[in-house]
């Protein structure tokens, strides 16, 4: 213990002496750490003298096109009644407007099944088996695809090539061999007109097993580090299909004897995308819109807290391709404005955060319980960095003979990331923070995880206070207001945003040059994901995580993330970690054990026999039909998840972490 403590304070009082601290100003110290907002009396003067520089350091990030608007005014919405007259109102400025001209109504419109007509005039059609395209359209084509200069999309860093360095497992039956290009064997020619105004030139490795594997119609679960274009992976391979196949020949199901008037709009999909946050979803169906432009297929999004009237009118104009958070599903659905009974492609992204939210009784309804096909009639994709054991269960009922593709260490983090893990004292992290976001080598935008909405508010206000143009994200607030944050972080008007866990999954913004997980989350998962929001498509990012005693139940699983990604593991981490095994008996980790082995390896349950998993002891939990999903990569995990042999009905004890955030 005293090892961690005095490395510590090394650290600390290095700083302090880095900092050149003035001690002789009598203040009252309740720490040993002088905070920088309380080192330099005159400091907060030169802030008040007009816009000043902040004081300090701290800069526009560099390499943003800086808004000519006042960047003090701007810097933060936190707090404002209102005012934002930014004409999208939303953190979606290419989202499009949903009362766009040229309601054509549904693909059935016209009784003739072969018939998607145009709904407005940047969509194509499909007729007696030709695929018309829409003409190209120069606005659209901005407001989708960007210019090449612009800062606030994601251009592929210098590390994308090594990419293909990550070693890949593909597991199951006749695996389809990868492709090298998207041209290689050829994706659908109008989406590789797409993937060109996208920019992109070579696939990612998810996206070179996806596309085959999706294509051959095969179901799949594929894990693969954040950042590295799993979106693509699944859009890419169920598009091209779509693109060339066309819609599903068969008649959606009549409505019975019911006078015209009192029929619904109803939309039959082909594809459903589920994913657990609502920024997410959008984001999604963004990407979507970008890959089936011009195209006869017509993406739509419905998500929980906006106006649903809205969304239905969306629907209404005809959907084909259909995002949604499942709760949103799940009520229209209820309302007879959707069936499920045209789906051919589900796609579950993030299908372990979905669990993690308590989503699984909708998720299984969704699937098990209205009109979607049957496994065995329709194609299941699941995405995701990580894959808890929990989602096995799901992978058993939902996917068949599926493929288990991983792409490095199911869960791993990317080099591109570097990590660091200070230890700091709960009273000392706003001291810390400010040392941070005062220091000269930050460049970019900067993500602040917490764990409670209360704490995001906090921070967020002493942020703003301490002239930091700071926004915040959580569940408590709007979904306006979340849309205005994320927006206003995004395009660098408020280029410091505290999230809770709400923005941890998904979310690709670009130009994330530091994430600092002030509060360090239970779950390695977790982590995981929150610092993934950096270091993505091949750019480099670092990450900083303030680490105390209150987060020993993480320690083992930290240092085997941080050695995997190759980065620095402090000693007193390491002490930390043996101590807590002293403590405990030599047992295994507190948290959730990875029970990680080798140096390369994947989680592909079906690949250990039933006598392996019974020799792992106290966490037998695999189905005795068949399956043999295995519970040996978690056996450090200690029982409690104990599953029975054998068909046995104990029901799976999900952790809600919804009110979390
Ligand atoms: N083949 C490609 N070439 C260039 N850029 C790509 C390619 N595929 C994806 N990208 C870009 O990489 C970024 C990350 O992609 P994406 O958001 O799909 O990652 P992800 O694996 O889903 O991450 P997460 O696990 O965090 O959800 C996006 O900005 C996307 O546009």
């Amino acid at each position: 213990m005293s090892n961690a403590t005095n490395n510590n304070s090394g650290s600390l009082e290095s700083k302090f002496a880095r900092l050149g601290v003035n001690n002789s100003d009598n203040r009252p110290q309740t720490s040993r750490y002088v905070p920088p907002h309380m080192r330099a009396p005159h400091h907060q003067e030169e802030q008040s003298n007009g816009r000043g520089n902040m004081g300090s350091t701290w800069s526009k990030p560099t390499d943003r096109a800086v808004r000519s608007d006042s960047w003090q005014s701007s810097r933060s919405d936190y707090g404002r009644s209102g005012g934002w007259s930014d004409k999208s109102m939303g953190g979606y400025s290419n989202r499009p407007n949903f009362y766009e001209r040229g309601s054509y109504g549904g693909k059935y419109a016209r009784g003739d099944q072969d018939y998607v007509p145009r709904r407005d005039e940047s969509q194509g059609y499909w007729k007696n088996g030709v695929h018309h395209f829409a003409a190209r359209n120069p606005r659209i084509e901005h407001e989708l695809f960007g210019a090449p200069e612009d800062v606030d999309r994601q251009h592929t860093g210098i590390n994308f090539e090594k990419y293909d360095d990550i070693p890949v497992e593909a597991s199951g039956t006749d695996v389809p061999e990868p492709i090298t290009q998207f041209t290689s064997p050829p994706l659908d020619q109008h989406l590789l007109s797409n993937i060109d105004l996208a920019r992109y030139t070579t696939p990612t490795p998810v996206q070179k097993y996806s596309i085959p594997i999706v294509e051959a119609g095969r179901d799949l679960m594929a894990c693969a580090q954040t950042g590295s274009g799993k979106t693509a992976g699944f859009l890419f391979p169920v598009l091209s299909k779509l693109f060339s196949d066309g819609p599903i020949a068969s008649a959606p199901p009549q409505e019975g004897n019911r006078p015209s008037y009192l029929r619904t709009k109803k939309a039959y999909p082909s594809v459903i995308i589920l994913s657990p946050t609502r920024e997410l979803t959008c984001q999604i169906y963004d990407e979507a819109r970008k890959f089936a432009y011009r195209s006869w297929v017509r993406p739509c999004v419905v998500y929980g807290g906006a106006d649903i009237g809205q969304q239905l009118r969306q629907i209404e104009r005809g959907c084909d391709l259909l995002v949604a958070t499942p709760g949103r599903l799940v009520d229209l659905i209820e309302r007879a404005r959707i069936s499920l009974s045209q789906i051919k492609y589900l796609v579950l992204d993030e299908a372990d955060r979905m669990l993690d939210m308590g989503f699984e009784p909708q998720i299984r309804r969704i699937v098990e319980q209205e009109d979607m096909p049957g496994v065995e009639d329709r194609i299941t994709l699941m995405f995701s960095a990580t894959f808890p054991r929990d989602i096995q269960y799901l992978a058993r009922d939902f996917l068949k003979e599926y493929i288990f593709l991983s792409v490095g260490r199911v869960g791993s983090t990317s080099e591109n990331i570097t990590q660091k893990i200070e230890y700091v004292e709960d009273e000392d992290k706003r001291s810390v923070l400010l040392d941070i976001l005062h220091s000269s080598e930050l460049t970019g935008l900067t993500l602040i995880f917490v764990e409670t909405k209360r704490m995001a508010d906090m921070l967020c206000d002493f942020l703003v206070g301490q002239n930091f143009p700071a926004t915040a994200i959580h569940g408590d607030r709007t979904q306006r207001e979340r849309e205005r944050a994320l927006d206003s972080f995004r395009n660098g008007r408020t280029p410091i945003m505290v999230a809770t866990a709400v923005a941890a999954r998904g979310l690709d913004i670009a130009n994330v040059g530091h994430v600092i997980s002030y509060d360090l989350p239970t779950d390695i998962d977790d982590y995981v994901h929150r610092i993934g929001r950096t270091g993505r498509a091949g750019n480099t990012g670092s990450a900083t995580a303030f680490f105390n005693r209150g987060n020993k139940g993480i320690a083992g699983d930290l240092i085997d993330i941080l050695k995997e990604a190759n980065q620095e593991v402090p000693s007193w981490l390491e002490s930390i970690v043996r101590e807590n095994r002293m403590y405990s008996g030599g047992g295994g980790r507190g948290g959730r054990g990875r029970g990680r082995g080798g140096s390369f390896g994947s989680r592909d349950f079906r690949k250990y026999p039933q006598q392996q998993q019974q020799q792992n002891g106290g966490d037998n939990w695999y189905r005795g039909n068949g399956g043999g999903y295995a519970s040996d990569m978690y056996n450090s995990y200690g029982g409690g998840y104990g599953r029975g042999p054998s068909n046995t009905s104990v029901p799976v004890q999900y952790q809600n972490k919804t009110s979390w955030f």
